[in-house]
């Protein structure tokens, strides 16, 4: 229920609790038991409304539970949290929007997730976002950033997986879905996102008073900063970020270098969830593999070969889990650590990584076959991290 249709609500049951005269045939004991219903609603949406407050003046912490906001929110978690944010960077005023339309945008951004997706849904998107706050936040970067960089990094958050279908790239592939046709199988789901974002902005009508120039450029760099996530791009980035650290070379003031740390501050922040304490990642890990398997379902009823990651009786959780945050997520927050030095919140990400992971290595059972050949994926991760530990 939205906010206003709730504070509607609450108006009418007041006006009720004052002139509604007892009904013929109404006890005094039933209208006490109505009053009593009616106070603890009354009390259930004051306290929410506190708690939704406190959480908000919290929002820049690392331990955030975007989880109880959702439900806080009444599953408005993304909108709620642009709103907020928008207005702590002061955009409105900056880019004279109007706030119908900004509101406009936002709730068409969140509607166009698919809230039966376990992971793919608004609520990663508000994670995501939520996270990205904290990095923008960092101290290497925040007095660097225009209020444009903040705008596209909020936007590009919020957006970046819009429209998701639950499914991968190479699912739409062998399955001939026509945005694998539409975009020549090459981020198919990015280019997806990144077009559907445009759309609902052009609709919304968001930027209209701005010259078509301005226009442009935003929509091309949201587009640059939306195909950056994809996963198959990983290496491509990882090896420029490895190669600007090593040269000591990123200078904050070229536009063209914060474009660049905005893509990989974006990249962390899609796949930032081991990095949050046990209870949270938790969730995410289980939730990303439910949607993995459910996948892995859909393809075996359609005698499709069974995508990596997707067999549930074959890829454990712990598995899954374990050897992502081997390849993925630490060769990334440790160059992000080098790049943010000294970080607290760097710091406090790493360590939670590596505690994750631990937990998830002890939950592995003994080892199948395909989870052998995770681990052994793992572990060559490893390996290879150790080398370069070596060479720097
Ligand atoms: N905890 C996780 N375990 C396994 N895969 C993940 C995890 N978090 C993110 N990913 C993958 O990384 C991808 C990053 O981009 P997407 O959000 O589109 O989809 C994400 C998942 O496919
Ligand atoms: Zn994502």
């Amino acid at each position: 229920m939205t906010d206003r249709r709730v504070g509607v609500l609450q108006e009418a049951w007041e006006c009720c609790i004052i002139i509604q005269p007892i009904e013929s045939g109404e006890t005094e004991f039933s209208t006490k038991r109505r009053m009593k219903h009616l106070l603890s609603f009354q009390r259930y949406y004051h306290t929410s409304r506190l708690l939704r407050a406190h959480m908000l003046s919290k929002v820049g912490t690392w331990n955030f539970d975007i989880f109880l906001f959702d439900r806080l929110t009444n599953g408005n978690s993304l909108v709620t949290l642009m709103c907020h944010l928008f207005n702590i960077y002061d955009l409105i005023h900056h880019f004279q929007l109007d706030i119908v339309k900004l509101h406009g945008f936002f709730g068409m951004v969140q509607k166009d997730y698919h809230s039966q997706n376990p992971y793919h849904n608004a609520i990663h998107a508000a994670d995501v976002t939520q996270a990205m706050y904290c990095y923008l936040k960092e101290p290497k970067l925040a007095d660097q950033l225009t209020p444009l960089d903040v705008f596209l990094g909020l936007i590009a958050a919020a957006a970046h997986d819009v429209d998701h279908p639950g499914v991968n790239q190479p699912f739409l592939i062998k399955t001939r879905h026509h945005l694998a046709s539409l975009y020549q199988n090459t981020s198919v789901l990015e280019s997806h996102h990144w077009r559907s974002t445009v759309g609902m902005l052009r609709e919304s009508g968001l930027l209209a008073h701005l010259p078509a120039e301005i226009t442009r450029v935003i929509e091309q760099q949201l587009g640059s900063l939306i195909l950056a996530t994809d996963i198959c791009r990983q290496n491509e980035f990882l090896l420029t970020f490895r190669e600007h650290l090593d040269n000591q070379d990123l200078d904050l003031l070229d536009a063209s270098h914060r474009h660049f740390i905005l893509q990989i501050a974006l990249k962390c922040a899609d796949v930032c969830n081991p990095c949050r304490s046990w209870e949270l990642s938790r969730q995410w890990g289980e939730r990303v593999c439910e949607e993995f398997h459910k996948q892995g379902e859909l393809e075996k009823k359609f005698d499709l070969e069974v995508s990596p990651q997707c067999d549930h009786k074959v890829d454990s959780v712990p598995a899954i889990q374990s050897g992502f945050i081997s390849c993925i997520a630490e060769p990334l927050f440790e160059e992000w650590n080098l790049f943010t030095h000294p970080s607290l919140l760097s710091q406090t990400m790493l360590d939670h990584l590596d505690k994750n992971k631990a937990h998830w290595i002890r939950l592995l059972k003994p080892r199948t076959l395909a989870e052998e050949q995770t681990y052994a994926c793992a572990e060559s991760c490893d390996a290879e991290k150790g080398e370069r530990k070596n060479i720097t």
